[in-house]
């Protein structure tokens, strides 16, 4: 079973990727730390990153990177989005994605364009939303319990500039899949998004076994 979880900054999904790959016992990818590898390879490079041949050439990173905290930063998160408008960037990652997702039993995905793009099989998706405002609040919190001390209308800024060119690029914008169930945990705990995404994909996987049901009769 592929479960692909999409959304903005901040929004959950990466907090109900990993809470659905618990109840479904399904590894789990967060696809954007890839997309922040390759942002901060280049940095550590020296090269440009809006200059596409150069973040191509960071796209063969170690995957010892992937554990590197510094990765969780704002900045690398506004790099990751200049990256990752890059086609050819996403060219290079998409196949380490699709095998994720093809690995026998299944996985959780989150990211911008699993639902989309990566998996458009998806047995469920979700795309999750919260307001600009209380997603600057939950990634200001985050960003400032591990010690940064960014202030929070400069969170909000970057998130806005973030949600603008990730959902304006060519190369597969943030946008939600048209069979996605939509998601907003603007004002739920994280305990009760949790709670619904389950619901969400309950409903997901008992309509597909019920079409699946009706194409073999
Ligand atoms: N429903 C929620 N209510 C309050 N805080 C939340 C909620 N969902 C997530 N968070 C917190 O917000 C921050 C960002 O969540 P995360 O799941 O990493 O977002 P994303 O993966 O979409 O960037 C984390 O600190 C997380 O604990
Ligand atoms: N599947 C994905 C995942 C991330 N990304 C890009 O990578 C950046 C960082 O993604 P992320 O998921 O780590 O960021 P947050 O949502 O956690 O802030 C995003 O702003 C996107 O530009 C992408 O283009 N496609």
């Amino acid at each position: 079973m592929i479960i692909a979880v999409d959304g903005p900054a901040a929004s959950g999904k990466g907090t109900i990727a990993r809470a659905l790959a618990r109840h479904y016992k399904l590894p789990q990818l967060d696809t954007g730390l890839l997309y922040r590898a390759v942002a901060e390879k280049v940095s550590r490079i020296g090269l440009d990153h809006t200059i596409e041949a150069d973040a191509v050439a960071a796209c063969d990173f170690d995957d010892a990177l992937l554990d590197d905290p510094v990765l969780r930063s704002d900045e690398v998160g506004k790099l990751a989005s200049i990256v990752s408008a890059h086609p050819l960037v996403r060219a290079a990652l998409f196949h380490r994605q699709k095998r994720f997702a093809a690995q026998p039993g299944g996985a959780v995905l989150d990211g911008r364009d699993i639902g989309t793009v990566i998996a458009p099989d998806a047995d469920a998706k979700l795309f999750i939303r919260a307001t600009p405002s209380i997603r600057a609040k939950r990634r200001h919190a985050e960003l400032r319990d591990n010690g940064s001390t960014v202030s929070l209308d400069k969170v909000l800024a970057d998130i806005r500039a973030r949600d603008l060119r990730d959902s304006t690029r060519s190369a597969a914008p943030l946008v939600a899949a048209p069979d996605a169930a939509l998601l907003d945990t603007s004002f739920l705990s994280i305990e009760a998004s949790v709670q619904r995404a389950i619901e969400l994909v309950e409903r997901q996987l008992a309509l597909k076994a019920e079409r699946d049901a009706y194409k073999r009769s």
